[in-house]
């Protein structure tokens, strides 16, 4: 009789075992080519259309239902995407970003079964300060992602470096165009370092029911 392991093909994808590896091992992960050069494009366009029809606000603290917009704190304005009303570039993000979940659920029982995404802009002179991706009233966040949208000629004197806040260390990680940085949201603590041009970018989190 055949299991129903068996019904279904299971091949090993050499880029998310070094991120199971790297995250099981240090709770965080860099990968500098998650996105093509052309999805990057693609997905930038798509930020700044969105926010020439205005569609951004200022980000708040909290979550949904306990919104408090603090600029003392963080400055990016977002906009949340919805998955349901995807365009193009959008429809292959979250291909991308399926495969790897469907992947994680598969190998390292996680169960992630609901997602949140939102593009961000930084404009010149904001920033975040140093904060864990949990709300007191919802610890459902298991991990974070964020997505890199800035130009090819980005530089470290932007600033806007993530900055994650290790035992041992502070690892500082410029936002360059394609990369990908995923961390445990309950667990690291971090921080956007202020920004002297405008940082583009995609965030999101995976979560549990
Ligand atoms: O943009 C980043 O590098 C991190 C953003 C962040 O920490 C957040 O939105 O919670
Ligand atoms: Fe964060």
């Amino acid at each position: 009789m055949s299991s129903l392991f068996e019904a279904i093909p299971f091949v090993e994808n050499t880029l998310y075992e070094s991120i199971i590896s790297d995250i099981s091992t240090q709770k965080y992960s860099i990968i500098d080519n998650f996105f093509t050069t052309e999805e990057v494009l693609a997905l930038r366009d798509s930020l700044l259309l969105k926010y020439e029809e205005d569609a951004f606000k200022k980000s708040a603290i909290g979550n949904k239902d306990n919104e408090v917009v603090k600029k003392a704190v963080r400055g990016d304005i977002i906009l949340w995407i919805d998955e349901r009303s995807c365009n193009a570039a959008e429809e292959l993000f979250f291909a991308k970003i399926n495969d790897l979940k469907d992947y994680l659920n598969r190998t390292c029982f996680l169960g992630i079964n609901q997602k949140e995404f939102h593009y961000a802009i930084y404009p010149k002179d904001t920033y975040y300060k140093r904060h864990l991706d949990t709300f007191q009233n919802d610890d459902r966040r298991k991990l974070s992602f964020v997505c890199y949208l800035n130009n090819e000629d980005w530089k470290p004197e932007n600033g806007g470096e993530l900055v994650l806040y290790l035992n041992s260390e502070e690892k500082a990680i410029y936002p360059f165009p394609g990369k990908v940085v995923i961390f445990e949201s309950q667990v690291l603590e971090h921080e956007v370092k202020p920004v002297n041009t405008p940082r583009l970018s995609i965030t999101g989190w995976l979560k549990t029911r």
